[in-house]
């Protein structure tokens, strides 16, 4: 029996869009000797700007900064990495020092900076996170911080944080920011829309304000950022390019994305204007440094968002190359911050070997979704799932669940289904647009746009819009097919349900989804969902048959980190497992972190890049 989806969409998001877009002034093409961070953005004066000359930029003077409180491991400059003089900040150290930046907030810009953190203005639900379990295990945690207030990450960063309209950290952010300001190498994993990016991003940044590095190389058209942060997917860079422009708006840091399917001339354009911090793909990356166009030997800051997915068989060739087999400094002389919702044992394992001394965080447990999604699955035979889905969007309409602030997203399993039911659906009279690996860029970004708008409020995906993307307003994720992998569905889901809203999603299941029985029941099971009985009957008959999900056989799963397993025994690996483990709880865990049998086996997954 169905119930209309819509009855239980209560508080659907409204009032979540971020800032975006926003008018900017032409730059000046100007070129001018290097300009260290801290005195970009300054208003222009007489005085020359900061002479070219062969020792660090002090990093440390800029106003309103409280100084340093314990920095990244190297602490100061070191020797064994090129003071060539000259310029270096943004590598070609052009004029982008007087540039005027475009305003990434629009007008929100002006809000009242003077309002204190602790004001409530967001509608951000916090007390859905004030229950979450903890865990972290490493040496010396450094402590959790409860306020923005409570970290030193400077005032140009707090001022953007206002403007974000961020009132106070997420859980993620509070344990993660004070370990990545102590200079700590990080696995970190906690649930989608928790606010991730903000935790990786604020430390970047702020550490690249104060921070006292040596001079970049200069005299090629080679760059050479200070961080580097790698994602999965093109229009995931792009987002997090846009977010971290935010959060270093008038600090001097600038941020530059590079990613496959768009023209690299404009991104080398880009690029030889300077950059501090590159966000990008790793095929795009690869060619640039094929090219020379970019050298990772000053990298101090590397973070891997959806690291696991980084890490799966896709990508890890890949990785490798760029972490292990290029110009970038080790574990333990550049500091290393992995994240994600989901995180397999044996991608733990892998990611270790790009660790040094790490603290392992897990917000919630692994791989589990958040309970402000309610879940929902239907046995659909795959004749009827179009029919059914149009049901679900009739009733949609019906319940006044559509427009521009309830959007649809639809994961599809191929591309070619997904190019289908998009024309399915528009001759039935729905507005929907699609995304898959088979688009072109242009058309990918335009399906996002028009989604995003409200233009098409439904849009058919493949996994390509599975991790990360932070869409405003998606009210509910349909898994018209479902995956082949637990992670897969806690990432697709996890597209609604964000920041502390409530979201919906529905999966069509059939005998064809054997093997996402068990750990579909186990996960609903766990984020205090109604598991239907005859998913239950399916999941003891799968679980004998094995399936080759990771998660099937086991119990309820947990996350914990794999250096506490008893088969960890490798010396030396992970560089320094030891360490207490910690558990903070905010009172409703048993503290019982069930097993999480390994095993993994990716959903090989198309339209990734
Ligand atoms: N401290 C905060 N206060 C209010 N909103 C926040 C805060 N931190 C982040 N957000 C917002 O929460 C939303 C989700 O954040 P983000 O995209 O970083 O999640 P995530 O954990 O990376 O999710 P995913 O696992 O899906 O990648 C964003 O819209 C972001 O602006």
């Amino acid at each position: 029996m169905r119930n209309s989806w819509a009855d239980s969409v209560e508080n659907v998001a409204t009032d979540n869009g971020g800032p975006s877009g926003g008018s900017g002034a032409s730059a000046s093409t100007r070129r001018s000797s290097y300009v260290p961070p801290h005195l970009r953005n300054k208003p222009m004066t007489a005085e020359p700007l900061a002479p070219s000359h062969g020792g660090p930029p002090s990093g440390n003077d800029r106003s309103g900064f409280n100084g340093p409180t314990s920095g990244p491991r190297w602490g100061g400059s070191r020797p064994d990495y090129g003071r060539q003089g000259g310029y270096g900040g943004g590598g070609r150290g052009g004029g982008w020092g007087r540039e005027r930046e475009v305003n990434p907030f629009g007008n929100d810009a002006d809000v009242d900076l003077e309002q204190s953190f602790d004001q409530e203005n967001t509608g951000i639900n916090f007390d859905a996170y004030e229950d979450i379990p903890v865990e972290t295990s490493g040496e010396n945690v450094p402590p959790p911080v409860n306020t923005f207030a409570e970290i030193d990450l400077g005032e140009a960063v707090n001022l953007n944080i206002r403007r974000c309209k961020y009132v106070k950290p997420t859980p993620v952010q509070r344990y993660a920011i004070p370990i990545s300001l102590a200079g700590r190498d990080l696995m970190a994993c906690a649930q989608t829309g928790s606010g991730k990016t903000a935790a990786f991003c604020f430390p970047i940044i702020s550490g690249i304000m104060r921070g006292n590095f040596p001079q970049r190389p200069h005299g090629s058209r080679t760059v050479f950022p200070l961080a580097l942060i790698l994602s999965p997917t093109r229009e995931l860079s792009m987002q997090i390019h846009e977010e971290a422009k935010k959060f270093s708006y008038q600090t001097g840091v600038r941020v530059v994305v590079a990613y496959g399917g768009a023209p690299i001339n404009q991104q080398l354009r880009e690029l030889e204007r300077g950059v501090d911090i590159l966000v990008a793909t790793p095929g795009r990356l690869v060619d640039l440094l094929e090219r020379a166009k970019v050298s990772l030997q000053m990298i101090r800051y590397l973070a891997l968002d959806e690291a696991d997915r980084m890490l799966d068989m896709g990508f890890e060739p890949q990785i490798r190359r760029i972490v292990e087999q290029m110009d970038m400094p080790p574990p333990g002389e550049r500091q290393t911050m992995l994240f994600s919702a989901t995180f397999p044992k044996e991608i733990q394992r892998l990611a270790s070997d790009f660790l040094a001394n790490y603290i392992f965080l897990a917000v919630g447990r692994v791989g589990s979704s958040t309970d402000l999604i309610v879940q929902r699955v239907e046995f659909v035979h795959d004749v009827d799932k179009r029919s059914h889905l149009m049901d679900l969007l009739h009733a949609q309409m019906a319940n006044g669940v559509h427009g521009k602030h309830n959007l649809t997203l639809v994961f599809v399993e191929t591309k070619k289904g997904a190019d289908a039911l998009e024309h399915w659906l528009c001759i039935n009279g729905f507005p929907a647009t699609a995304i898959h690996g088979d688009r072109t860029q242009q058309e990918r970004e335009q399906a996002l746009r028009t989604f995003k708008r409200g233009d098409t409020p439904i849009l058919v995906a493949t996994d390509v819009a599975a991790r990360g993307l932070d869409i405003p307003h998606v009210s509910h994720v349909i898994n018209f097919d479902l995956p082949n992998d637990i992670d897969d569905y806690v990432h697709r889901i996890g597209r609604t349900g964000r920041a502390g809203k409530t979201g919906l999603a529905t999966a069509f299941f059939n005998d064809g989804n054997l093997s996402m029985a068990k750990p579909l029941a186990d996960l609903m099971q766990e984020a205090n969902q109604d598991v239907p009985e005859w998913l239950t009957r399916y999941a003891s008959r799968s679980s004998f048959g094995g399936g080759r999900n990771r998660r099937a056989g086991g119990g309820r799963f947990g996350g914990r980190d794999f250096r506490r397993d008893s088969s960890y025994n490798r010396s030396g690996g992970g560089g320094g497992g030891g360490g207490g483990i910690n558990y903070y709880d905010g009172g409703n865990s048993s503290g019982g972190y069930g097993n999480y049998s390994g095993g993994y086996g990716p959903g090989v997954t198309s339209a990734w890049d």
